[in-house]
C-alpha cells in the first residue's frame, strides 16, 4: 500500500495508487516517477509512475487483444460489470472526493458533486450498453435485404485535463467500455490520483484485464503521438484546450482517425432587463465560480442590459464578497486555489488588459493574502469587446461585466468568438427566449440557469470548441462504427 500525506484522511488508503494500471496490471513507470502536489499547500502528495511511449504501445496491444472477447460478451454482462463499478465509486465517494480536492484544489463539496457526476456516466452507459440497436431496412431490390450493424470501434486513446479529473474520464470510458471497446487513458499530470483510484475500483468490479489502462505520464506530447500513430488505436478522445486539440487533430489526420474533441470555451452570460435579477445573480455565481472559474462552460463574459446593469453589478458584488477563499478540505470553502502559477498569470493578464483599456475593479483584483495560487474573486465593470477577455478563455475567478442595450447587438457580441461551447441567458419574455436560444451559435444554451451539466444531455461544442458529443444516447455513437450488410437472398 502507498503511504502518502493523504492516507490518514481516507477510510480506505488503498485507493491511493501510484503505479500505472497497464491493461489490468499495476506496473512501475519505465520513465521513473513524477511528483503530484497539493495546489493549496504545495505539499507533495505522492510520487507517481511515469509511463513511457513504449509502455503505452504495450497497453494498446493488450487492449487490442482483449477487446474482441469483451465485445463478444452479452450487453447485459458488460452492463453488470459497469453497474458494479458504479456502485463501488459511490460507496467510496468521500475518499475519492478527498483525493480529488487534495490534488486539484476544488472545495470538497464540489469534489463530492464531481464524483457523483462522474459515476453517473458509468451508471448511464451501463444501461445504454443494452440499447445499441441496429436496423433492418427494406431491400432496394426484391432479392436484397439491408442490415445495419453497430459495432465497437476498437481501441480508444484518451487524454483528459486536470479540471474535472474523474468526470472527464468517465464521460469517455463509460460509453467506450459499454460499447465493447478497450480504453487507454492518459490523465493530466496534475491529477493522476483520481484516475488511478477509478482503476482500483474497476479492478474490484471485475473489469477484465486489458479493457482499461490508466497511464500517468509526464510526456503528454509523446503519449499523444503514440495514440495518433499507433495503427491499433482507432479512436482518439480529448478534452482540453483548443490549441492542443488542433495539434492532436493534425497528428490523427495521418491515420484518418475518428476523433472526439471537447475543447475551450468563451461562454457569454446574458442578463436581460426582464430577468429575475436575484436568480440571475445566483446563476452567474454558480456558472462563473464553480471550480474557481476553471471550467470550459463557465461564464467568461457577462453581458447586462442597461436597465438592470447597476443593480445586477451591486447584487453580484455583495454575494461574491461573502465567498470564502481557502483550502478545499476546510469546511465552508467556496473557492480553492488555482491549479498553477500559470493560471494565476492568465487571470492577471486579462485583468490588467481590461483595466488598461478602461475597466473598473469593483471587487478583488489581486492575488489573495493566503499566497500561493489563491486569488481574490474579481469583478470588473465597463468591459468592452476590444479587451482580451472578450476573445480568450480566462479559466479563473474573473467576472467581466459588459453593458448592452439592444437584443440584436448582444447576440452579435455573444457570437463574436471562434468558440461555441456554452452560452447562457436570463429572460422571461417567451418570444425573446426562443429568438435568443436559436440565434446563439453554441452547442449548449442554458436559459434561466447557470448549470447545464448532466449525463442525460449531449454535451459538446460547435466552431472551435470541439467535435462530437458526450453524454446522452448520442455519446455512445462516438465509440461505434456502422456496418451496412447487403444480403442477397
Ligand atoms: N475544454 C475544457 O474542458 C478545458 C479547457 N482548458 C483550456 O486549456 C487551457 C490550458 O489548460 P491546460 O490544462 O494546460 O490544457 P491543455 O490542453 O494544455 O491540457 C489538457 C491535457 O492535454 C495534455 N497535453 C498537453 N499538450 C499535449 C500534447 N501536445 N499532446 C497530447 N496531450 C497534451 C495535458 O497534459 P499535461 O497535464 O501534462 O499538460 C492535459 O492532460 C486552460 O486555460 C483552458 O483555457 C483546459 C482544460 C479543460
Ligand atoms: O471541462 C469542463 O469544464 C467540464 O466539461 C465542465 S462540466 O462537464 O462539469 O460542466
Amino acid at each position: 500500500m502507498t503511504t502518502s500525506p493523504l492516507s490518514e484522511l481516507l477510510a480506505d488508503p488503498s485507493l491511493i495508487a501510484t503505479q500505472a494500471y497497464l491493461a489490468g496490471d499495476w506496473v512501475d513507470g519505465a520513465g521513473g516517477q513524477f511528483e503530484v502536489t497539493n495546489p493549496a499547500t504545495g505539499e507533495v502528495l505522492a510520487m507517481v509512475a511515469d509511463v513511457t511511449r513504449e509502455q503505452t504501445a504495450e497497453a494498446v496491444e493488450k487492449g487490442r487483444l482483449a477487446q474482441k472477447e469483451w465485445a463478444a460478451r452479452t450487453a447485459k454482462d458488460r452492463s453488470n460489470v459497469m453497474r458494479a463499478w458504479f456502485n463501488l465509486i459511490m460507496e467510496n465517494q468521500e475518499d475519492l472526493a478527498k483525493i480529488m480536492t487534495a490534488e486539484q484544489g476544488k472545495p470538497l463539496a464540489e469534489a463530492r458533486g464531481e464524483i457523483s457526476y462522474g459515476a453517473s456516466f458509468i451508471e448511464f452507459y451501463a444501461e445504454e450498453a443494452k440499447r445499441i440497436l441496429g436496423e433492418i431496412i427494406p431491400g432496394h431490390q426484391p432479392d436484397k435485404r439491408i442490415h445495419v450493424l453497430k459495432q465497437p470501434i476498437g481501441v480508444v486513446g484518451s487524454i483528459t485535463p486536470w479540471n474535472f479529473p474523474t468526470a472527464m474520464i468517465t464521460r469517455k470510458c463509460g460509453p467506450a467500455i459499454a460499447a465493447g471497446c478497450s480504453f487507454v487513458a492518459r490523465p493530466a499530470s496534475e491529477t493522476p490520483l483520481s484516475a488511478l483510484a477509478l482503476a482500483v475500483l474497476a479492478e474490484r468490479a471485475g473489469l477484465p484485464k486489458g479493457i482499461l489502462s490508466i497511464l500517468p505520464a509526464s510526456d503528454a506530447a509523446g503519449i499523444g503521438q503514440e495514440f495518433c500513430e499507433n495503427p491499433s488505436v482507432r479512436k482518439l478522445t480529448f478534452t482540453g484546450s483548443t490549441g492542443v486539440g488542433r495539434i492532436l487533430l493534425r497528428q490523427a489526420a495521418d491515420q484518418v482517425m475518428k476523433c472526439s474533441m471537447e475543447l475551450g470555451g468563451n461562454a457569454p452570460f446574458i442578463v436581460f432587463d426582464d430577468a429575475d435579477l436575484d436568480a440571475a445573480v445566483e446563476g452567474a455565481i454558480a456558472c462563473k465560480f464553480r471550480n474557481n472559474g476553471q471550467t470550459c462552460v463557465c461564464a467568461n463574459r457577462i453581458y447586462v442590459q442597461d436597465g438592470v446593469y447597476d443593480a445586477f453589478a451591486e447584487k453580484l458584488r455583495a454575494k461574491v464578497a461573502a465567498m470564502k477563499v481557502g483550502n478545499g478540505l476546510e469546511d465552508g470553502t467556496d473557492l480553492g486555489p488555482l491549479i498553477t502559477e500559470k493560471a494565476v498569470e492568465k487571470v492577471e493578464d486579462h485583468l490588467q488588459d481590461a483595466v488598461s483599456k478602461g475597466a473598473t475593479v469593483i471587487l478583488g483584483g489581486k492575488p489573495h493574502e493566503k499566497g500561493g495560487t489563491f486569488y481574490e474573486p474579481t469583478i470588473v465593470t465597463g468591459v468592452t469587446q476590444d479587451m482580451k477577455v472578450s476573445k480568450e478563455e480566462t479559466f479563473g475567478p474573473f467576472a467581466p461585466l459588459f453593458r448592452f442595450g439592444d437584443v440584436d447587438d448582444v447576440i452579435e457580441m455573444a457570437n463574436d468568438t471562434v468558440f461555441g461551447l456554452a452560452a447562457y441567458f436570463y429572460a422571461k419574455d417567451l418570444s425573446r427566449v426562443h429568438k435568443v436560444s436559436e440565434a446563439l451559435e453554441y452547442g449548449i444554451v442554458g436559459v434561466n440557469t447557470g448549470i447545464i451539466s448532466t449525463e442525460q444531455a449531449p454535451f459538446g461544442g460547435v466552431k472551435q470548441s470541439g467535435l462530437g458529443r458526450e453524454g446522452s444516447h448520442h455519446g455512445i455513437e462516438e465509440y461505434l462504427e456502422l456496418k451496412y450488410v447487403c444480403l442477397s437472398v
